[in-house]
């Protein structure tokens, strides 16, 4: 038996765009031979469909599309994710279900039994869970098919049990022969290789062949790595697909041809590629061609335009340098060569006179108070304010260059640095900027070494450092790693060795900048705990740490 593993990159909501791609997808494998083709969870529909889910006619108008694919599968069976209702009278209205069509009909709807809600899942929010395991022959072989989730029950992935039912335990009493799991496994560093031993597992336990088809590509803040696999019930790695874009895969069940395990990529490399791919199908998604971003020949617009380059061509950037009073000259030299360098559109709008206005427009209600942060975060509204001007006049996505150290504590300015349509760098810590920087420049040389090297400062006063206000970088993103994406409680972190006066900083800063957080741009997610829709702390509590 061949069967084809798509691993595909579907648009949420654009049904007739996701068939089509469907369509093609079999006809492709049908010509390379495949018995049988496999698309990601929901490929029709796109995940996470979120609330969409819940407007009247999306389902439906989805099912529209049920009848092409069956069409399709004439002389080549059809496994695919998409939406369907509950018909029981009771529980949540939908299910997460894989459509098995068979010599042009649909044969049978399989329903997740496991419903991820937790971190950036909800899915209990819209869909009633399945009671049965769900196994479809194909050439006479028993195939047990599963949803993402559904596999997730090794016990070391959560501190409990998480489920009381192990649907590939069920799938195996059943008497499957093979495992297929379609999944919408949103991406974060390193999670390949745990998804891996996860597969391996079940295939060494079940002792069947395992596949797994995953979607790929980035849908708002999640990315999809793609990164498919096939295991042998022997433990042997039998296929893999592409990461960060699509592809599709031929196995042959009676033919198996194990394959060396790729070593693992370095965690900078992967997650470049992760940033590209999210923001170029954000952009792509919402209908901008272009980005827009200011430039100010530090480090962390300078990696995010590295990005945006990547994404999107070098024609469709355009880099604007805002210098003020308080920039070293060196700034704007930096900037316009690494502009040079990427090839991108460069502009320089100075903020002087804007600056001046608008001290003198205030001076007479500010009357004689002092100078202070208040100044500071005049020039930072004023980039935003320009930066926005310049999205609004040629259509362009502003992109925000705030690194999560920064957003973590609070360390930027409301509707001025913070402003923006989309965070590139919002998950990614200011040490891993430095390793990114880095790869860029062992990759393609682009980046001014003075850009690296010089010590990272807003220059929003004279002489300001990042470090005369903040924790050096690799202590302050050790603590912030442990208390945002592990969880720990300020005893943890200090029973680590680290200075309790500077954890109880870093968990103040933390806590007493959610407010910013809610209305910061949806930042690309790369960790395991971003600031987005997996984080949800209130702002206004008196809960503290210490
Ligand atoms: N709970 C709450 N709910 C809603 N709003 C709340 C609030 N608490 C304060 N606020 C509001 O927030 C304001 C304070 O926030 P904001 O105006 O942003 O100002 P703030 O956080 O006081 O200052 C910005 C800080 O970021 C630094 N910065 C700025 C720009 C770039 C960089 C960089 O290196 O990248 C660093 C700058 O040096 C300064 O230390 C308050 O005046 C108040 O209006
Ligand atoms: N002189 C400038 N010209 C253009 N953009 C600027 C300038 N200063 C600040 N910005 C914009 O505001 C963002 C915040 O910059 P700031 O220098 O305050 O802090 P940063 O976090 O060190 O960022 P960077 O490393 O990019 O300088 C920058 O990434 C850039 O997009
Ligand atoms: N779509 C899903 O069921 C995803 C959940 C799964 N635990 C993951 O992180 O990949």
């Amino acid at each position: 038996m061949k069967i084809a593993l798509v691993q595909m990159n579907p648009t949420i909501g654009d049904f007739a765009g996701n068939a089509a791609k469907i369509r093609r997808g079999v006809e492709q494998a049908r010509s390379q031979g495949a018995d049988l083709v496999v698309f990601p969870e929901m490929a029709l529909v796109g995940y996470p469909p979120r609330d969409l889910l819940d407007r009247h006619g999306f389902v439906d108008r989805s099912r529209r599309h049920w009848e092409e694919i069956a069409r399709a599968s004439r002389g080549t069976a059809v496994l695919c994710g998409a939406v369907a209702h509950n018909p029981e009278p009771y529980g949540k209205p939908l299910h997460n279900v894989a459509l098995w069509f068979e010599d042009g009909s649909l044969r049978q709807v399989i329903r997740k039994r496991l419903l991820p809600s937790y971190d950036v899942f909800d899915e209990e929010r819209y869909f009633e869970p399945g009671r049965e395991p769900g196994v479809v022959t194909c050439l006479g072989r028993r195939i047990g098919v599963s949803i993402c989730e559904d596999v997730w029950t090794r016990p070391d992935y959560l501190p409990r049990p998480l489920y009381r039912v192990d649907p590939v335990a069920d799938l195996r009493s059943a008497g499957m022969e093979v495992l297929i799991n379609i999944a919408a496994s949103p991406y974060h560093v390193g999670k390949a290789r745990w998804v891996g031993d996860l597969l391996r597992d079940h295939a060494l336990r079940c002792a069947v062949p395992v596949i797994y088809v995953n979607q790929v590509g980035g849908n708002d803040e999640l990315i999809f790595q793609g990164h498919s696999m096939a295991w042998g019930a022997d433990g042997a790695l039998l296929a893999c697909g592409a990461d960060f874009r699509e592809d599709l895969i031929l196995l042959d069940l009676e033919r198996p041809r194990p394959m060396p395990e790729t070593p693992p990529v370095e965690a900078a490399a992967e997650v470049l590629e992760a940033l590209v791919l999210g923001l170029r199908d954000y952009a792509q998604k919402c209908g901008f061609r272009d980005v827009v971003l200011g430039l100010s020949g530090g480090i962390d617009s300078a990696v995010t335009a590295c990005i945006a380059r990547l994404a999107l061509g070098p024609e469709h950037v355009l880099a604007v340098a805002l210098p003020g009073p308080y920039n070293a000259p060196e700034s704007l030299e930096d900037a316009r060569a690494l502009a040079a360098n990427l090839g991108v559109r460069f502009a320089v709008v100075p903020i002087h006179d804007l600056f001046r206005a608008a001290r003198e427009t205030l001076q007479p209600v500010f009357a004689d108070r002092e100078p202070d942060v208040t100044e500071e975060n005049i020039q930072a509204r004023l980039r935003g304010l320009l930066l926005m001007a310049l999205s609004n006049k040629f259509g362009s996505l502003v992109l925000n260059t705030g690194n999560k150290s920064e957003l973590a504590v609070g360390y930027c300015t409301l509707y001025g640095d913070m402003n923006g349509g989309m965070s590139v760098l919002g998950d990614v810590p200011k040490t891993l900027v430095y390793r990114l920087a880095d790869h860029v420049n062992r990759r393609y040389g682009w980046i001014p070494e003075r850009i690296v090297t010089r010590p990272p400062s807003a220059e929003l006063r004279p002489d300001q450092r990042d470090q005369d206000s903040l924790p050096p970088y690799p202590l302050l993103d050790a603590i912030l790693a442990a208390y945002v994406e592990e969880r720990r409680s300020f005893e943890e972190i200090c029973a680590d060795g680290y200075d309790p006066e500077v954890v109880r900083w870093v968990l103040r800063r933390v806590d007493g900048n959610e407010y910013k957080r809610w209305q910061a741009p949806p930042v690309l997610r790369v960790t395991t705990k971003a600031f987005g829709s997996g984080r949800r702390c209130p702002i206004a509590h008196r809960y503290r740490e210490e």
